[in-house]
């Protein structure tokens, strides 16, 4: 005999994101229709007014928002579910974000709201922390990172990733996440305590996570202990093991593994994938790229034994770093940041915002607009990167594609060298084709992954013809 309890929680354990989506949606209709009778607050007509635009914008929600922020003069508030308090602004202007990443940047850490939500997949990690906890994070991975005379494999955690249950978990793990916001506490706290819905399988998917980060700490502990070092792994964990293993205390060290593959691995690997996609569709910045490789490695060495480039040659593929840099101006992998107001503040345009508010910077719609970027700012040009022969890199708060101010991202340069390195190895060898007919959307998530994935096919190319 099945329970009313029971019922009720195996239709919760059928949600899926977009009916909660759509419930959320209702209760957003419902405390309207509420103030509208109560005299206070928005109307409903202005706001259903705007939903079959949003609707009808699902695929393209990027742009479309892009649009909208431009049209509003790239500075608004919002104020978010009944009972779920958020409120805010959302920006694209530049000074606003030079004034939060850098200028006052002690009053806008990531915050209780960030935490909250990522605490169960990143812990205590550097993503998830600050005030001193991140301070002494960041001090430590720098001065790791730093250490080797390479500066390639270092930053490199050597973990071995390619195992596809634990790319799906992770991929799903931070969406769950992320899912978190769009939640009023009254609604979330419940699906949390009883492990229903969306929360079930967030937890779940953590689960893959951590053990695989507990596994490989394991892993390098056993060598540590039976060893004494860890010779053959010159990667970060195990550096960071060997600098002094009986410090770091509790989860310490899978919360540090869990945030740099979330920091590292597919920021990287999905700007690569737009990367690609763009070049196919501009084939002449492909021959210029490939001109340039050709160049570099000289005749002689343009042969099927080249296996890597020397780091001096990667160094002087300044028109590679042009193109990547155009790639992730209009596709950052990381589209949208937030930041919490920790006292109440004014903006230098004039806009005050009140402790706890919630300020997001959009990231995808900064490299999009006209009073950055130019006429052009559409079109897919590497040129504007270069002067003179030289790369020349727009302003961090222009262009906070890896963030800014004291908290730049630490894997930036490593990350251009290992971009360069593949985008690189890859043309060389192969001509790559996207399939025709697809649809290459981005998804709507904390990481900019292409919705549907991106099919091509690869020829290989002749090797010694410059
Ligand atoms: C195209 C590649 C990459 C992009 C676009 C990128 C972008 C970013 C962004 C936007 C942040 C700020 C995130 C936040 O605070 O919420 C960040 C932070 C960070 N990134 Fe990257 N990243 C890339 C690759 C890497 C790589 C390869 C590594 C390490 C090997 C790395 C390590 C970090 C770390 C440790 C932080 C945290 C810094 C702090 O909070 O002090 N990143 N990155």
């Amino acid at each position: 005999m099945t329970t009313m309890g029971e019922m009720l929680k195996w239709a919760i354990s059928r949600l899926t994101s977009w009916d909660l989506s759509i419930a959320l949606l209702g209760l957003f209709i419902f405390r309207c229709l509420h103030q509208r009778r109560s005299g206070k607050g928005p109307m409903l007509w202005p706001v259903l007014g705007i939903l079959p635009t949003i609707l009808s914008n699902r695929s393209g929600i990027h742009d479309w928002g892009t649009r909208a922020l431009i049209k509003t003069g790239g500075t608004f508030p919002y104020r978010g579910m009944w009972m779920g308090g958020a409120h805010g602004i959302i920006t694209i202007d530049p000074s606003i974000v030079e004034y939060m990443l850098k200028t006052n940047f002690n009053n806008f850490p990531k915050g209780s709201c960030y935490k909250e939500r990522f605490r169960d997949l990143l812990g205590d990690g550097i993503f998830n922390s600050d005030g001193e906890s991140w301070k002494q994070q960041r001090q430590l991975a720098k001065v790791e990172m730093h250490s080797s005379p390479l500066g390639v494999d270092p930053g490199c955690l050597a973990l071995d990733l390619p195992d596809i249950p634990f790319a799906k978990a992770f991929e799903e793990a931070t969406e769950l996440s992320l899912l978190r916001f769009l939640m009023p506490p009254f609604v979330l706290k419940p699906l949390t305590f009883f492990g229903l819905g969306t929360e079930r399988r967030l937890k779940e998917a953590i689960e893959v996570v951590h053990n695989f980060a507990d596994k490989t700490v394991r892993d390098r502990r056993n060598i540590l202990g039976k060893l004494g070092n860890i010779n053959d792994h010159s990667d970060l964990l195990s550096r960071l093991m060997e600098s002094d293993i009986k410090h770091f205390p509790g989860n310490f060290l899978r919360d540090f593994c869990v945030s740099f593959i979330l920091a590292g691995r597919d920021t990287t690997s999905v700007a690569l994938a737009w990367f690609f996609w763009l070049i196919q569709k501009n084939p002449d910045e492909e021959s210029k790229i490939l001109a340039e490789i050709h160049q570099i490695l000289g005749h002689s060495q343009c042969n099927n034994d080249i296996r890597a480039f020397t780091e001096e040659g990667l160094k002087k593929m300044v028109y590679l770093q042009a193109a990547l840099s155009e790639s992730l101006r209009l596709y950052p992998s990381v589209p949208v940041e937030m930041k919490q107001v920790q006292e109440d503040d004014v903006f230098p345009d004039g806009t005050r915002v009140k402790k706890g508010a919630r300020i997001f910077h959009i990231i995808y719609s900064m490299g999009r607009i006209e009073s950055i970027w130019g006429k052009d700012c559409l079109e897919f040009k590497p040129e504007r990167w270069i002067k003179d022969g030289k790369f020349v890199s727009a302003s961090q708060f222009k262009f906070p594609v890896f963030n800014a101010g004291p908290r730049l991202c630490l894997g930036k340069k490593f990350a251009y060298t290992q971009m360069k390195m593949v985008a690189a190895s890859v043309l060389l060898r192969y001509s790559i084709k996207v399939v025709e007919g697809q649809s290459v959307v981005p998804k709507l998530t904390t990481t900019l992954y292409m919705k549907n994935g991106l099919m091509v096919t690869f020829k290989p190319r002749l090797m010694n013809n410059a």
